[in-house]
Parts: C-alpha cells; sequence; structure tokens
C-alpha cells in the first residue's frame, strides 16, 4: 500500500488543501490518501476558531464527493497534545508494517522542516512529496536522509516534487476574511463547508 499523509490544521479546509490532494493521488499512484488533522499544531499552537470538533467536521464535509482515495486519520485527535509527526509516524508504521508512507505538504513547509521533532527518524519512515505554493520556492532543506528524487519509488527519504496548486488560499486569511465580512463569501471554500460556516456562525 502507498499511503499519502496530509497533516494539518484544516482551520478551515478549502479549496488549496484538496487540490495538493488531488495532485498527490494523481502524480504519486496512492492507493490512499489520509487527511491528518492535527490536535495543536507544533508551531501554531493557538490558531483560534471553533476547536478540533469543528474542524474534523468541516473536514469530512470537504471531503464529501471528492476522491474514494481520502479518508481522515484521526491518530492526532485521539492523541491529543501537540501533533509531532514523528510521533504519528510510529504509531501508524507500528500499526501498518507493510505501508509506505509519504507526507504530502506545501512549499512553505520547506524552510522550517530541519527544526521538525526528530526529522532524521521521520525520513527513515517516510518520504516527502512537495507541491508549490504561491510565494514559497521549492528548495530542499538539509536533513539527513533526505535526498531528492525525479519520482517516487516507496522507499522513504526520497523527497518529490509536485506540481504547483496555483491557489493562493490560506486557512489564516480565510479566517480573517470570514469575521471580518461573515455574510460575504470569501472564495475559495468548498460549498458545504460554507454552508455550515454559515449555519453554525463559525469563525465570528
Ligand atoms: N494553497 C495551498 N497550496 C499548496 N499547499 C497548501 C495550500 N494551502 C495549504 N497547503 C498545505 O496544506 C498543509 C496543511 O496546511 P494548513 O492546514 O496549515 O493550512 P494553511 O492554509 O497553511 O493554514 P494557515 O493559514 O492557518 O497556516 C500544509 O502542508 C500546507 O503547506
Ligand atoms: O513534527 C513536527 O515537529 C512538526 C512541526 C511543524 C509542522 N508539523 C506538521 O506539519 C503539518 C502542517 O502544520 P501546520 O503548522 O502548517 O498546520 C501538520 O501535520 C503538523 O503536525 C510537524
Amino acid at each position: 500500500m502507498r499511503i499519502g499523509l496530509l497533516g494539518g490544521a484544516f482551520n478551515p479546509p478549502h479549496e488549496g488543501h484538496l487540490k495538493l490532494a488531488k495532485l498527490a493521488l494523481d502524480h504519486l499512484d496512492l492507493d490512499e490518501l489520509r487527511f491528518v488533522p492535527t490536535a495543536l499544531s507544533p508551531h501554531k499552537p493557538d490558531p483560534g476558531g471553533p476547536g478540533a470538533e469543528a474542524r474534523l467536521r468541516l473536514l469530512s464535509e470537504a471531503l464529501e464527493g471528492f476522491d474514494r482515495r481520502c479518508k481522515i486519520e484521526s491518530v492526532e485527535l485521539e492523541r491529543g497534545g501537540t501533533s509531532y509527526t514523528v510521533d504519528t509516524l510510529e504509531t501508524l508504521s507500528a500499526r501498518e508494517p507493510d505501508a509506505a508512507w509519504i507526507l504530502i505538504m506545501g512549499s512553505d513547509q520547506l524552510p522550517g522542516l530541519p527544526g521538525w521533532r526528530c526529522p532524521e527518524r521521520i525520513f527513515e519512515l517516510a518520504s516527502a512529496a512537495v507541491a508549490l505554493r504561491p510565494g514559497a520556492p521549492f528548495q530542499a532543506p538539509e536533513v539527513r536522509g533526505l535526498r531528492p528524487v525525479p519520482a517516487w519509488s516507496g522507499r522513504p527519504g526520497e523527497l518529490v516534487a509536485l506540481p504547483a496548486t496555483e491557489l493562493d488560499l490560506a486557512s489564516s486569511d480565510l479566517r480573517t476574511r470570514l469575521q471580518a465580512a461573515p455574510h460575504e463569501d470569501p472564495g475559495g471554500l468548498p460549498p458545504q463547508v460554507l454552508g455550515t460556516i454559515r449555519s453554525e456562525n463559525l469563525y465570528r
């Protein structure tokens, strides 16, 4: 099994996340892509917003009718506390030892990778696929064991580039816009997600 892990706060989930997932599914020949909502993101501990339960609900709405290979992996919400990727990979790889894991991310994550908890261990357990995000160039970071390759073979430690999402969307901008103009469509939200945000007065 070739399994992609797309981790994030999804606060709220938006079309940029879905485009990233689609690019990964199409280019990496994945059997599954799991969205992994954080309990607390290590570098964004207090982002505001409606909390984990609502983020999870919005994410499952965003995935309704999307690609059937997409699932939600709730291991970080169940574990609670700060969501370190190395802990998640240790749990998943012990649980599913035959899977090949690949982290799916936007290029804004690359400069911070050496500062993640135990990055060398992360890339003993998984690879990474990175899509260009507007404003964030692709620059391979210095992490032992991580090496750029043209295509993913399934072996850990490989860093592969995905095409650009070409969607200049960020949850933080959407939160700001929703708060400033609650009755306007900020753009970039799946319709079901916007509907729930409105009907439940979230992000006010
Ligand atoms: N528009 C986008 N294009 C490419 N990747 C994206 C895009 N938006 C988010 N991502 C990626 O999705 C993953 C999860 O992102 P996250 O949930 O933190 O969303 P975000 O929009 O970056 O949130 P925030 O603005 O609150 O920081 C990260 O790897 C991030 O790089
Ligand atoms: O493990 C770490 O040290 C680490 C540091 C920063 C980010 N991450 C992961 O990267 C993903 C996106 O994080 P963020 O902060 O952009 O929401 C999410 O799954 C985080 O758990 C992980």
